[in-house]
């Protein structure tokens, strides 16, 4: 199967209450996420993205639209699109009572899971928590909490997995952890893997592509290289012996005069290129003492599409 999800024409509007107007969240969403990626739905608070998820997974009715989960129409098999996806949620909503062994047979009962293909231990020991296996969640870290949200997305060996910011809040340990079994499950089992992330870093290093939505409506979608193509700007930064005085740039040519007293001259690699930039600066006299470059990275693409009010709310990893 070529997508593994195939979104057409999604609308969602809330329904207003006394206080509040409806709301149209989904604006005619179109959106195909390939079998076998790393897909990343990025976008500002309030763009749609939760609101597409959960239209996903089956909690959050749509108003208009066709969505199909590994070939699956939502309306036409909804028994069979909902045992294709497995969604890690947000939030930590877990019984306090269950152990993780007990929270992951509940689920597969849910999910219908015959006892002889449920695979608890294996699942726990993914995702770390073998040792925890019969310890009340209550008593589980929160880092722990959420590896046994993972796992209990895991319980009915989905093809598509989603991951709603899996991260936020997130020690680097636990991160990295998380990071190295989703991995794991899109290379050996070769799972369809979807995740919003408010880290940018992480999203250019976890994902093959990337759609970026904002005000319910796709504004991108193309492989996280093309994204990154796409911003031409280069920055390269010299450290002086000694600070030179004003300058005569050349055209196109801007600098930054850095607190540590470095000098960042941006350009954009269409129109100049590093040996111009290079020329320019022995020519005015300046012996280096250290050079370096900076590339545009996504959180540049993600200002320059959603605009300065695309960048409240997002936090860079850096
Ligand atoms: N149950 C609801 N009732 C009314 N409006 C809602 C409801 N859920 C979401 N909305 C509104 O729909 C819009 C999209 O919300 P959604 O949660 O899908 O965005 P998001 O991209 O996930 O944002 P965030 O990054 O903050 O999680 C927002 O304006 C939000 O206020």
């Amino acid at each position: 199967m070529t997508n593994a999800i195939e979104i057409e024409g999604l609308r969602k509007v809330y329904a207003g209450d006394g206080k509040s107007p409806p709301k149209e969240a989904l604006k005619g969403l179109d959106l195909t996420i390939p079998t076998g990626s790393i897909f990343g739905l990025l976008g500002p608070n309030g763009a749609g993205k939760s609101t597409t998820i959960n239209i996903m997974a089956g909690l959050v009715r749509k108003t208009a639209g066709k969505v199909r989960i590994w070939g699956f129409d939502q309306d036409v098999n909804p028994r069979q699109s909902r045992a294709a996806i497995g969604v890690m949620p947000q939030e930590l909503n877990l019984d306090p009572f269950f152990s993780p062994a007990d929270a992951l047979e509940v689920q597969a009962g849910l999910y219908g899971v015959p006892k002889s293909q449920r695979r608890t231990s294996e699942i726990l020991e993914l995702v770390g928590l073998s040792e925890q296996a019969n310890a009340y969640a209550r008593t589980l870290s929160g880092g722990m909490r959420r590896r046994l949200l993972l796992a209990k997305a895991l319980v009915h060996h989905p093809q598509v997995l989603v991951l709603d910011e899996p991260t936020a809040g997130v020690d680097i340990e636990l991160r990295q952890m998380l990071w190295r079994n989703v991995r794991r499950l899109n290379q050996e089992r070769g799972t369809t893997i979807i995740l919003t992330t408010h880290y940018l870093e992480e999203a250019q290093e976890m994902c093959d592509e990337i759609a970026i939505v904002a005000n319910g409506e796709l504004v991108i979608r193309d492989k996280t290289v093309n994204l990154l193509s796409r911003l031409d700007a280069k920055t390269m930064v010299i450290t002086p012996e000694t600070p030179p005085g004003d300058l005569d740039l050349p055209a196109g040519v801007d600098l930054e005069r850095r607190a540590d007293g470095s000098l960042a001259f941006s350009y954009a690699r269409a129109k100049t290129s590093a040996e111009q930039l290079l020329s320019f600066i022995r020519e005015a006299g300046i012996s280096i003492r250290d050079v370096r470059t900076e590339e545009a990275d996504l959180e540049d693409v993600f200002v320059s599409l959603t605009h300065s009010e695309g960048s409240q709310g997002l936090a860079s990893a850096k």
